[in-house]
């Protein structure tokens, strides 16, 4: 169980700050699994679950949208057939910050709990 998705989100404003290079040589690591994409020139975390249907994807879609909530923190989702993109970046500062990372985190231990196929 990583440390990572035991952390809570910080409230985010326009003036929070983005991770740092020495940030996500830190924070990357710790999700593995993800992907640092750059999409409309925004820095973005992204992952694709896979699932054994559309009934478990959209199980786990539920899943990380109520653990968004908790958090004030929201992803974009696209559910399909047997897979789930989950994409995290910070609106407030149009990149990274921290809590994307915190927010990966915590998605890969939901998806632990559902039969996810690499
Ligand atoms: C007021 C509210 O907390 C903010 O608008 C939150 C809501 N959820 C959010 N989610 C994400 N990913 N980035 C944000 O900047 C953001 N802002």
């Amino acid at each position: 169980m990583t440390e990572l998705a035991q952390n809570k989100c910080t409230a985010c404003h326009k003036d929070a700050p983005p991770v740092t290079e020495d940030e996500i040589a830190e924070l990357k690591p710790q999700i593995p699994d993800w992907k640092i994409v750059e999409q409309d020139e925004v820095s973005r975390l992204e992952r694709i679950y896979k699932f054994a249907d559309f009934q478990t994807a959209l199980a786990f879609t539920q899943h990380v949208g109520e653990e968004a909530e908790k958090e004030g923190h929201h992803p974009a989702l696209l559910t399909e057939w047997g897979k789930v993109t989950v994409t995290w970046w910070t609106h407030a500062i149009k990149g990274l910050h921290r809590n994307d990372f915190i927010m990966a985190a915590k998605t890969d231990q939901i998806a632990e709990a559902f039969t996810a196929k690499k």
